[in-house]
């Protein structure tokens, strides 16, 4: 966008790149004050930053995390640590917040999801392709750690589907998934060119149980839990034997701060599967059904997302990730199960007390 505006010494300045990056010893819950990284989150307010805020801030320190976003936070976010205004398009905008905040560390969360982007094409262009330019040249100048999540999402119907390797045919056929592949090969580019110290995981589906999805294809896998709980009613979107890869949040953020805190000479790889299970919605409802049996699923497929489901992986091989820097998930299906239903349900006994 602001491509007149770029320096041209970055290249120069890679030499630096990891400098003042100081990774905590894996392990300890907290890190003394000089290997304590300054973190920036973009695209924050979505399903997973405000959680990878609350993870980060409580290893780093509550001040060391910065949160942002272009939509306004809501009181419980604004009060709970650093956030500020940042559009990953504004490439001017955000060199000055990552210069002014000593930024040492960059997660770029900012994204437009499989299915919104297949609504607005040009948006999904514009926020994920030149949204990563911009965070990719600021990260290489100023010598940031930068983690960018790719997703299932990269692979599509020509990629091996069960399991899906690290390494394969990457043919997506939604724009989300191209720009994710871009992502992962311009960050590698800019390893191997310029020294930065690029890191990415293809997330699968994420299940959350207090924030809400941003409008992707594995949605339906945390909306089903509210339907369950407030109605007992569902009526999903994607057809009853779509099996997907999913994994619950806790797992993904966990996975994040680990990675982002494994020593550079562990990675083989710059970009890694991770896989925690997989299910099929039918699978999902018989679970939850095990604790709420009156739970009834109606189905009504809808095209778009029905036939990008229908071209990614059936399970990530992620044998790489838990041989190179120890991933290994905590939560299966029973597990998730669990875990989101009491977060649902004692969320909404907590609203209908106030
Ligand atoms: N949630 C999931 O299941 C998965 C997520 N991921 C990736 O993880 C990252 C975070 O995902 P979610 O939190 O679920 O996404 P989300 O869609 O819930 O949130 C994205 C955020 O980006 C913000 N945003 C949009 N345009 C922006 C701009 N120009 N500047 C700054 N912010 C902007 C939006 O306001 C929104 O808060 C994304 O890159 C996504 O591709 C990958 C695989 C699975
Ligand atoms: C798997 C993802 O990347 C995301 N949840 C989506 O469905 O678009």
């Amino acid at each position: 966008m602001h491509a007149g505006n770029r320096p041209h010494s970055s290249v120069a300045r890679l030499t630096s790149s990891m400098r003042g990056v100081g990774s905590c010893a894996s392990g300890a819950s907290s890190c003394a004050d000089a290997d304590r990284p300054k973190v920036l989150i973009t695209g924050g307010l979505g399903q997973l930053g405000v959680g990878l805020a609350k993870l980060l801030r409580r290893r780093f320190g509550e001040n060391n995390v910065i949160l942002s976003d272009i939509r306004k936070p809501p009181n419980h976010v604004y009060h709970h640590g650093p956030f500020i205004f940042s559009d990953v398009l504004d490439y001017t905008s955000l060199r000055e917040t990552v210069v002014n905040n000593n930024v040492s560390w960059l997660v770029h969360y900012a994204a437009v999801l499989s299915a919104v982007g297949e609504n607005n094409v040009a948006l999904a262009k514009e926020v994920n392709i030149t949204g990563l330019h911009n965070v990719l040249d600021i990260a290489t100048e100023h010598g940031l750690r930068l983690f960018v999540p790719s997703t299932i999402g990269a692979f599509g119907p020509s990629s091996p589907r069960d399991p899906t390797p690290d390494l394969c045919v990457q043919r997506p056929r939604t724009i989300y998934g191209v720009s994710k592949v871009h992502a992962e090969l311009m960050g590698e580019y800019y390893h191997h060119r310029y020294g930065l110290d690029f890191r990415c995981l293809r997330y699968p589906g994420i299940i959350s149980a207090d924030s809400e999805p941003g409008g992707g294809t594995t949605d339906y896998a945390v909306q089903i839990f509210h339907a369950a709980v407030k109605s007992g009613l569902f009526e999903c979107n994607l057809r009853s034997d779509t099996q997907l890869p999913m994994m619950y949040i806790d797992d993904c953020l966990r996975a994040t701060l680990e990675f982002l805190e494994a020593p550079a000479e562990t990675l083989l790889n710059r970009t890694y599967n991770i896989h925690a299970m997989s299910f099929t919605p039918h699978g999902l409802a018989q679970e939850i059904q095990r604790v709420l049996p009156d739970l009834k699923v109606t189905y009504n497929v809808d095209a778009v997302r029905q036939a990008i489901a229908d071209g990614w992986p059936m399970a990530l091989e992620d044998t790489a990730a838990r041989r190179d820097w120890g991933w290994k998930h905590e939560y299966d299906l029973a597990e998730l199960v669990q875990a989101v239903l009491a977060h649902v349900t004692t969320g909404n006994q907590l609203a209908r007390a106030h």
